[in-house]
């Protein structure tokens, strides 16, 4: 058996608004086993960032959540807030998208990467910088004596995303979340930014990605998980997923990446705000049956779960 790391059992998450309730996520189940590179993919608005905002217990405040959350065999989601402080940053950590938002343009970027190792690891001043040095080594950002000391509008664009991941990981964490992070970079970026989390990984960290790049998606992980409107429809290894996905979602997905003619997925994107009946995906489906009105099992096939009737 691999060694399991993370666990999240039934988790929804429902936000009020002036419009209705946003069903943002519903009923994710899943399991990330330590070491393991995992990414969630899925359209824009489907609840990726707002499951990896409820694993680290950072949702809006008027949020509500149900379900369990336990990481390393501790339940998370019953901690109280100053205890999952001690946990956010040491156990597990996020790794912003926009490095220029992230990080505290007053603040020197040596400082910041430092402080997480101060608060969370309780390392003395020296010890912190001289991780630190390591750090901004390790990440190629050098010289690190003259790169400690400057303040993040001196860094490229690069090295900020770098700065970043250093920062994320400096308390050693077992489990990054990295939400959208190749949003708005080149590919050239792209390719330093799966080179840094590869290894990062190699080390012994676990990730969890969310993303809707299909192609980075492909080159980082070693499973994928695809969220359509609010649900996880179906959780496969990467190889058997890219060979052979089974929901009809999925299949239509990848259908729409570039490599494979760029297929539009017909009809819209589902409202959050009243979801379709049944399978949710069936009003876009070319494969729709009578009990598709029915909400569809999980249908779990050795560790390779689908929710959808075909396979039931
Ligand atoms: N603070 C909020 N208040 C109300 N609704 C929200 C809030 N944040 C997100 N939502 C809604 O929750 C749903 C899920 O949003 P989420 O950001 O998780 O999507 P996503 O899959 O991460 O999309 P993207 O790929 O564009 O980042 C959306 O319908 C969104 O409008
Ligand atoms: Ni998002």
């Amino acid at each position: 058996m691999p060694d399991l790391l993370l666990k999240v059992s039934g988790v929804s998450v429902t936000i009020p608004t002036g419009q209705g309730t946003v069903h943002a996520v519903d009923d994710a189940t899943f399991s990330i086993n330590k070491h393991e590179i995992f990414s969630l993919i899925g359209e824009s608005g489907s609840g990726k960032s707002i499951l990896g905002q409820a694993i680290m217990r950072l949702l809006p405040p008027n949020a509500v959540f149900s379900g369990k959350v336990e990481l390393d065999g501790t339940e998370i989601s019953a901690l109280s807030e100053k205890e999952m402080q001690k946990v956010r940053g040491k156990t597990v950590a996020s790794i912003a998208q926009n490095p220029y938002l992230a990080m505290n343009p007053g603040i020197r970027v040596g400082t910041q990467i430092a402080e997480p190792m101060q608060a969370h690891l309780g390392m003395s001043k020296e010890d912190s910088k001289a991780r630190t040095f390591r750090a901004l080594k390790y990440f190629d950002i050098v010289p690190p004596e003259v790169r400690e000391r400057e303040y993040p509008f001196q860094y490229s664009g690069g090295m900020l995303q770098r700065a970043m991941v250093a920062m994320g990981t400096a308390a050693d964490p077992e489990l990054i979340i990295a939400d959208e992070p190749t949003k708005g970079i080149d590919v050239l970026k792209k390719r330093n930014i799966a080179a840094i989390f590869h290894k990062v990984a190699s080390d012994g960290c676990a990730f969890l990605l969310i993303t809707h790049d299909v192609g980075f998606a492909r080159a980082m992980s070693d499973r994928i998980a695809v969220n359509y409107c609010g649900q996880i429809i179906e959780i496969a290894g990467k190889d058997v997923f890219f060979k052979e996905p089974l929901h009809p979602y999925s299949q239509a997905l990848l259908d729409a990446v570039p490599e494979r003619g760029m297929h539009p997925i017909p009809g819209l994107s589902p409202s959050m705000i009243e979801v379709p009946e049944g399978c949710r995906f069936h009003p876009r489906c070319p494969y729709k049956m009578d009990r598709c009105l029915k909400n569809p099992p999980v249908v779990d096939m050795n560790g390779r779960c689908v929710r959808c009737w075909m396979y039931a």
